[in-house]
């Protein structure tokens, strides 16, 4: 696959929004707002997120919001951390975070810190360092990070760091790239990113790529598109990205495209989805692929869509 079918995802991509009643759209139905972000972030990477109605997602998503300021993954659904994550990032990338009530919803967050400084992920309490990157990067989109105690936030992370340098989901826990972007991502944004062994967590990192250039999640598993971004963006955030063979990373992510109906998969023939397709074409711009904007490796959000949160004039 020689090069990316750029104007191929974007129909996917606004195909897959289009179909309510598809199976893709009624499995990942309690996923639909992440489906939102990820299906409009590739959009925006790829320059095309003019071409959907804005006020309709817009008017969607605050369909989503529950009384206690959080967000669901669909309308009527439970709050939950993941979807509250989302719902700040899109509107972010339609530059309308000032329709929030950036204070209702970062208090929905802040009230889910327990005492050991770790994350609940909702009401029903489950622990987990995702929650403490999704909790750090939604307040830090929102500028209210004072709401929560970051000290206690990073204690808790560290405390989740494995002998290997990696990190795991609670303190014990083994490591896995997805909760190393995680810790690395919470880190990097709270300004703490000096607990990192860098070198022996780079070293864990880079022996991802396996022959045929793709990253695995975990030793001996096989490679796959999305830990093209969870490795990838982790590596950055250490500065250790030169200790992967870029180039052939970008074949793997290229020939996971479906050259005829757009979309990527997790790996080469399979079946492509919103998820993969989103991790695929955000790991290409991380990779610097030419007519890709960049993409900020903490926050997930293209660079201009971060420098406008934290450097326009209001
Ligand atoms: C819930 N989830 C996952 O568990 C995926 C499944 C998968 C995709 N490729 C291989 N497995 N795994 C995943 O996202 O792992 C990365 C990760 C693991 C732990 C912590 C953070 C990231 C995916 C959705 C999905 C389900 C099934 C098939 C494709 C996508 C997902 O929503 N991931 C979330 C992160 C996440 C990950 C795990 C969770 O239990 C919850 C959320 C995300 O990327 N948000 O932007
Ligand atoms: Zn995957």
């Amino acid at each position: 696959m020689g090069e990316l079918a750029a104007d191929k995802h974007v129909k996917y991509i606004i195909s897959v929004e289009k179909k309510k009643d598809s199976f893709e759209s009624v499995v990942m139905e309690h996923l639909r707002l992440n489906g939102a972000y990820w299906g409009l972030t590739t959009l925006d990477i790829l320059g095309k997120l003019d071409a959907v109605d804005e006020e309709d997602v817009i008017s969607w998503i605050l369909k989503c919001q529950d009384e206690s300021g959080g967000f669901a993954g669909n309308i009527g659904h439970d709050p939950h951390v993941l979807y509250t994550l989302s719902a700040v990032q899109v509107l972010a990338l339609f530059d309308k975070l000032d329709i929030l009530d950036a204070d209702k919803v970062s208090n929905y967050v802040a009230g889910l810190q327990n005492g050991d400084g770790s994350f609940s992920g909702d009401i029903w309490g489950e622990v987990d360092t995702r929650f403490s990157y999704i909790a750090i990067c939604c307040l830090s989109i929102l500028q209210r990070l004072d709401k929560i105690n970051v000290d206690k936030a990073v204690e808790y992370i560290v405390s989740c760091k494995n002998l290997d340098g990696g990190f795991g989901c609670t303190p014990g826990g083994e490591s896995h790239s997805g909760q190393i972007f995680c810790c690395v991502g919470a880190l990097a944004i709270a300004g703490a990113l000096h607990h990192v062994d860098k070198d022996l967590l780079g070293w864990w990192l880079c022996e991802r790529q396996v022959k045929s250039g793709g990253l695995n999640g975990r030793p001996e598993k096989l490679p796959d598109v999305c830990y093209s971004w969870w490795v990838l963006s982790s590596l950055i955030m250490i500065d250790r990205v030169h200790w992967i063979n870029k180039d052939k990373l970008v074949k793997f992510i290229l020939d996971c495209q479906d050259m005829e109906n757009g979309g990527i998969s997790d790996r080469p023939d399979d079946a492509v989805d919103v998820f993969h397709t989103y991790f695929g074409v955000a790991g290409l711009s991380l990779l610097e692929y030419p007519g890709l904007k960049p993409i900020d490796p903490a926050y997930a959000l293209p660079v201009d869509v971060v420098n406008r949160i934290f450097f326009s004039k209001k």
